[in-house]
């Protein structure tokens, strides 16, 4: 069948839509604006104290409301995207914002998920270790540092959730927020405890018997009437290094912590359950 030429769109077609999206563009600014004077006034509020700006809990909770009401041809990862440039904006107009990502170079999938995550123009250094990472926010030069997901098998000393010097230091984000499928995965250190989304996953470490196994240790935070989706295990000596992932924003107040057997247990801190990508 020989092809039917397509008519181009008349040009005044084009104009008229064009101006939709000039006014379109035009109430888009207009309400950047007014949200930035919004975002000013929340700096200069004394309710929000003068620590961290960042809120990683809020942004989830403001992302899984918009997601919510989404549709249309604009995808959910630009949405996301579009989103996060307005969250570091904010965050830049609150003060100084500026990341430690432990990554073993600028091309790493660490690097790669806090460069998403924070944005192109938000300044960021890469260490050659977690530890110079976590230095980085102790000593005040950064505000958050990226490390990578925790693993089975990461030996006791190289993990290091198992030395984070919570609650000075506590993880507050997951990244990415929209999950992907290719697993890949980073946690934001911050010096401040996490906010709550209103759905989160804390992570505690527990210091449990020489021979613990990953069953025992789930079955123990089953019985106090935990949900877990996953427990590491590192050794670490004579002892054993549990790292669970918790359902919900739990507290050292927890009336359920009573009712485990293991001495040494510390809440690392928690995040904003991710959300299923496109
Ligand atoms: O709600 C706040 O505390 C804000 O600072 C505002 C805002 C936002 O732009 O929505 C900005 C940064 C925070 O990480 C969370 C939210």
């Amino acid at each position: 069948m020989p092809d039917t030429p397509q008519t181009p769109p008349a040009a005044a077609e084009i104009a008229a839509l064009r101006a939709e999206i000039d006014a379109i563009d035009d109430a888009m600014h207009d309400l950047l604006m007014q949200r930035s004077a919004v975002v000013g006034r929340l700096a200069g509020s004394r309710a929000k104290g003068s620590g961290s700006p960042l809120r990683p809990g809020r942004e989830a909770a403001v992302l899984r409301r918009l997601l919510a009401r989404h549709n249309g041809p604009l995808g959910r990862d630009r949405v996301v995207r579009i989103w996060r440039e307005i969250f570091m904006a904010s965050t830049a107009i609150q003060g100084g914002f500026s990341v430690a990502c432990y990554a073993p170079s600028a091309q790493s999938e660490e690097a790669g998920l806090a460069r998403e995550h924070f944005g192109p123009t938000t300044p960021m250094r890469i260490h050659p270790t977690a530890a110079r990472a976590l230095a980085a926010v102790s000593e005040g030069e950064a505000s958050v540092a990226v490390l990578p997901l925790p693993a089975e098998g990461d030996a006791a000393e190289t993990a290091w959730w198992a030395r984070l010097e919570a609650p000075r230091l506590q993880i507050v984000a997951r990244l990415p927020f929209l999950s992907g499928t290719d697993g890949a995965g980073a946690l934001v250190v911050a010096p401040v405890p996490p906010d709550a989304s209103g759905e989160d996953r804390t992570l505690m470490l527990f210091e449990a018997e020489t021979r613990a196994s990953r069953a025992s240790v789930s079955q123990a935070l089953a019985d106090a009437g935990f949900v877990v989706p996953s427990v590491l295990l590192a050794r670490a000596g004579e002892a054993t290094l549990a790292l669970a992932e918790i359902e919900g924003f739990l507290s050292v107040e927890d009336a359920r912590l009573a009712a485990l057997p293991w001495m040494r247990r510390t809440i690392l801190g928690a995040y904003a359950a991710p959300v299923a990508g496109d």
